[in-house]
């Protein structure tokens, strides 16, 4: 098939690639010319595994091309995939700018036929409106299709070539025949269903996703308080079928450019029809006071951070990306540096985003590798689980840092490798191997 990816950030360049890959004919559109022109000679904007390789196979066999010229994409396609952007507004509601823009863009264009495919997140009823929208602006028949993308940032590859289920909401029977076709070779789990519910089934999705985290980590800083490890905890609760073991992974918080929008999103969708989501209200404050954990734990075991020189090892909100956006380590580093602490940076690939989009970068003190940003340190935290930190030696470590204090905001470091050191280490929710407040420490009586 004949198909059009507009918008070429993760979503539409990830998908853009790999339905090239999968045999159909692929054009993608972003109106950042620059963006194109990157893509043109080759240079993938964004960091994710095994992009680049793909990418230049299949534009060298002719599938794959980059162009900012929404007409002629437009008009050759069978199917046109919408994947621009869905920023927050200040009141946390999805702004539609650019989904409308495009919308109505595509509806001048149209000469013939096309199904127009939502793969953005978008609010339930927005595919409705753009359907209204487009009804008015062409006389050519489409339909309206919602695809939402499931992919996450690092292994999007992967993700998009094997997805667990591919979701079609359309109303019409063409639209879900091509669409269905066109998914097969990506996985036989395909379901189908009504505009409104595809819409719903990427926010609830993220926003349990999200809840998960929340809870663990609260069952994290109660594990600290009570003596109990929340690694053991998640490996014994995970192995229940019904709750399964993924994203149990206690840490400083989900960041990201869609948890924190989508939660904050739904809980507008429910309060612009008079629902008030209490849950997802607290697992978003939760995931707030969660980022600060890393500071409190640092003013436990330094006191005043005045003058004291912190490492940081990790700016992406994840392993395997360079995306800032919303990550945990701004709001930390900014009360770093609110504390006037001595801040001393160093991420594998996201410094030169995180340097872009920190206004305060001026004061932050940069190192190319994870040992000079440790050096003469009086504590580290550890905020991203990139591979690269799981592999440091601790006792090097320990030899150049000033103070050994270690606060491992993703519990990387094992009992075993702890134990070899001197360091003070404080990860979440395993008091035994280091917590905020030893339960011993503290003496809190159980009763009996
Ligand atoms: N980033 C992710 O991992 C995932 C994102 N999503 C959703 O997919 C959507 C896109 O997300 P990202 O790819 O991260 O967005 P992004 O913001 O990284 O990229 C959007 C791209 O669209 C382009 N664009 C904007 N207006 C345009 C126009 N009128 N014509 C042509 N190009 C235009 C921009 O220049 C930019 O390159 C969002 O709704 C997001 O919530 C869904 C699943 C995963
Ligand atoms: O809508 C989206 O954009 C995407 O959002 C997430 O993907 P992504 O944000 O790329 O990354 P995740 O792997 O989900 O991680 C999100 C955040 O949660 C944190 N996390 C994840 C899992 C866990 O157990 N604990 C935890 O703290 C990560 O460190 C990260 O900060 C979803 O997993 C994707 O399915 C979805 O398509």
């Amino acid at each position: 098939m004949n198909l059009t990816f507009i918008g070429t950030g993760y979503v539409g360049l990830v998908s853009g690639v790999c339905f090239s890959e999968i045999g159909n004919r692929v054009t993608c559109v972003d109106n950042n010319q620059d963006k194109v022109d990157q893509l043109n000679s080759g240079i993938v904007p964004i960091y994710e595994p095994g992009l680049k390789e793909l990418m230049e196979k299949n534009k060298a066999q002719g599938r794959l091309e980059f162009t900012s010229s929404l007409s002629q994409a437009v008009q050759e396609a069978d199917v046109i995939f919408i994947c621009v952007g869905t920023p927050p507004l200040p009141s946390g509601e999805a702004d539609l700018t650019y989904i409308k823009q495009v919308a109505h863009d595509i509806a001048l264009e149209m000469d013939g036929y096309k199904v127009i495919v939502t793969k953005s997140t978008v609010p339930v009823g927005t595919n409705d409106n753009l359907k209204d929208m487009i009804g008015q602006l062409t006389s050519h028949a489409f339909d309206i299709v919602s695809t939402p993308e499931f992919l996450r940032e690092g292994t999007a590859v992967k993700d998009t070539l094997h997805p667990d289920r591919v979701i079609i909401g359309t109303e019409n029977e063409r639209a879900a025949k091509m669409m269905t076709e066109l998914h097969k070779p990506l996985t036989s789990n395909i379901i189908t269903t009504d505009i409104r519910s595809a819409e719903m089934i990427k926010y609830a999705s993220n926003a349990f996703l999200a809840t998960k985290i929340s809870f663990i980590n609260e069952i994290a800083n109660i594990c600290e308080k009570v003596g109990a490890d929340v690694t053991e905890v998640a490996a014994g609760m995970g192995q229940d079928r019904r709750i399964g073991s993924s994203f149990l992974q206690a840490g400083i918080g989900y960041g990201g450019s869609c948890f924190p929008k989508d939660t904050d999103a739904l809980i507008q969708i429910a309060g612009n029809v008079d629902y008030e989501f209490k849950l997802l209200k607290s697992v978003v404050e939760v995931n707030k006071d969660q980022r600060f954990n890393v500071i409190d734990k640092l003013k436990h075991s330094l006191g005043d951070l005045k003058g004291k020189r912190i490492g940081i090892w990790g700016l992406a909100f994840k392993p395997n990306t360079d995306d800032v956006r919303d990550t945990p380590a701004l709001e930390i580093m900014e009360s770093l540096l609110e504390e006037q602490a001595v801040v001393n940076a160093y991420d594998p690939v996201a410094a030169e985003n995180f340097r872009k989009g920190f206004g305060k970068c001026d004061s932050v003190e940069w190192s190319t590798d994870a040992l000079a940003a440790a050096k003469d340190c009086d504590a580290l935290c550890l905020l991203t689980d990139w591979e690269e930190f799981k592999e440091q030696d601790l006792l090097a470590l320990q030899k150049i840092m000033k103070q050994p204090i270690l606060i491992d905001g993703r519990n990387v470091f094992s009992k075993e490798q702890v134990s070899q050191t001197d360091f003070q280490y404080y990860s979440i929710g395993r008091p035994e191997i280091g917590g905020l407040f030893p339960y011993k420490e503290e003496g809190i009586v159980i009763p009996l």
